[in-house]
């Protein structure tokens, strides 16, 4: 390994901008891979394992324990590395498809090798789960030569919207947009709606909501509160006949969104799983890829194996998704409570399940929830539990939702996740209170990015 540059000022390290040559290790969680420079680790994105690189650092400070940098010039390639489809995925540019340079299966072996590493190193585990490929069915009207290169899966895409009303994505670890004219992850039908192809001034952000049918669009637009009426409101371009448009106020990441307006059509969309229908309203929490609300039922019935007449509880349950799948296997001598943190998912929840017996919901943040119902056994016959679903936001569900959940001592415990390292440090507090891994899979439902989904089963210690 060489330093293609000189370091620094004083020896202090190379600044921002500075180009290293770099022999690219292992894939790290994230989207990047390790490498070494003069004995410091650099994450490195848009390369991939056992290539040279040349590489530009993007963040880099003497006091940094580690360095970042975006591989610019390939100067050994791995026999992995394919063109990207999009002529944004590259160094500095949309900082969503950090995988899109990996052939399918090498994205799989890398996400795979990631998952093994996460769990090994945060809860002490040795598990191997082979990333699994999920097809991309023929509704969505991806044609099959895109689907096997791991595009047009996303039926819902989020825009973001730059200071010229175009949309397009945030640069990776910047506020910066990178506007793009068509994203080859979305589903055609997304595509068809041309949203790239208007001016969006004054709005923040615009979601494009396909679930099958081009028919049953949904397009809503988001803008800060301040910029609702009078002149401030900004106005809506023209959005295909046929898809339903609404808006809605955001003011920031962590803030509960505002309420849904409709401007035409319906605020909400249909998706259909295993002979079931749920609705969404506006924006709201649904898996993106068109195969994963099947395949992650089907992945969660098949660990916890709910019986007739069990008691089950579905934490952040959404619209209700796994809420139904778990009430329709424990049957009507069983019961499934449903507990979901926001208002609109509640009501949708409510509807989709409405005449499903022994099924209900619970609006209210899981652990306040779980501890009221702990403080209310203490007064009464304590309600058994057998089994738990636990489909957390990326920062998994922590240490006070485990300890709650493990004290319910379900027989078993069915946690859906999206980042393995929460997931892992979620495994390691479970084994703490009693619970062992007893099976982990994994599902490729974000092709061409570094995420992934996984269900793992934890049962208690013999
Ligand atoms: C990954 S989604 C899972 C949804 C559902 N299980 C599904 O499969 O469609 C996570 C859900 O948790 C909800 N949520 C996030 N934090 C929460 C909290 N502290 N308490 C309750 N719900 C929460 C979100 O609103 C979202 O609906």
């Amino acid at each position: 390994m060489s330093g293609a540059e000189p370091v620094g000022a004083h020896g202090a390290g190379p600044g921002p901008g500075a180009l290293l040559e770099l022999e690219v290790g292992p894939v790290a969680h994230g989207g990047h891979c390790v490498a070494r420079h003069e004995g410091r680790v650099v994450f490195v994105r848009h390369a991939l394992p056992g290539e040279r690189v040349r590489a530009r650092v993007t963040e880099a400070g003497a006091e940094a324990s580690f360095w970042r940098a975006d591989a610019v010039e390939v100067l050994e390639a791995s026999p992995d590395r394919v063109e990207p489809a999009c002529p944004v995925a590259g160094p500095g540019l949309c900082g969503g498809c950090d995988w899109q340079h990996a052939s399918p299966q090498a994205q799989r072996r890398l996400k795979t090798a990631v998952l093994h590493e996460q769990m090994q190193r945060l809860a002490g585990l040795d598990v191997d789960a082979p990333v699994e490929e999920v097809a991309v069915p023929a509704s969505a009207g991806t044609s099959p030569q895109d689907a096997a290169r791991g595009l047009g899966w996303r039926t819902r895409v989020a825009y973001a919207v730059d200071g010229a009303g175009r949309l397009g994505f945030r640069a990776h670890r910047e506020h910066r947009v990178v506007p793009v004219e068509r994203c080859p992850i979305a589903t055609p039908g997304v595509v068809d709606l041309g949203l790239p192809q208007r001016r969006w001034a004054g709005w923040q952000s615009v979601e494009a909501v396909v679930p099958g049918a081009a028919d049953d669009a949904l397009v809503v637009a988001s803008r800060r509160p301040d910029r609702t009426t009078g002149r401030g409101a900004p106005r809506l371009p023209a959005v295909p006949a046929g898809a339903s448009v609404a808006t809605t106020t955001s003011r920031g990441p962590r803030q509960p969104p505002g309420p849904v307006t409709r401007v035409r059509g319906r605020t909400w969309v249909r998706e259909e799983v295993r002979g079931r229908s749920f609705r969404v309203t506006g924006a709201g929490f649904w898996q993106v890829h068109p195969g994963a609300a099947e395949v992650l039922t089907d992945a969660v019935l098949e660990a916890l194996a709910p019986q007739p007449g069990e008691a089950a509880l579905d934490l952040y349950s959404g619209a209700g998704l796994l809420t139904a799948a778990l009430a329709d296997a424990v049957g009507e001598s069983g019961r499934v409570t449903a507990v979901e943190g926001d208002a609109r998912a509640v009501a949708d929840a409510r509807r989709n399940l409405h005449g499903t017996p022994g099924a209900e919901v619970v609006h209210g943040p899981v652990q306040r929830v779980l501890e009221g119902r702990a403080a209310a056994t203490e007064e009464g016959p304590a309600q058994p539990v057998d089994v738990v679903v636990l489909d957390p936001p990326r920062t998994g569900a922590r240490a006070g939702v485990v300890a709650a959940v493990a004290a319910l001592r379900p027989r078993a415990v069915a946690y859906v996740a999206c980042d393995p390292a929460a997931l892992a440090r979620d495994v390691a507090t479970f084994a703490g209170h009693g619970y062992e891994l007893r099976t982990l899979r994994a599902f490729d439902l974000f092709p061409s990015t570094h995420h992934l989904e996984a269900v793992a089963l934890l049962e208690p210690r013999a």
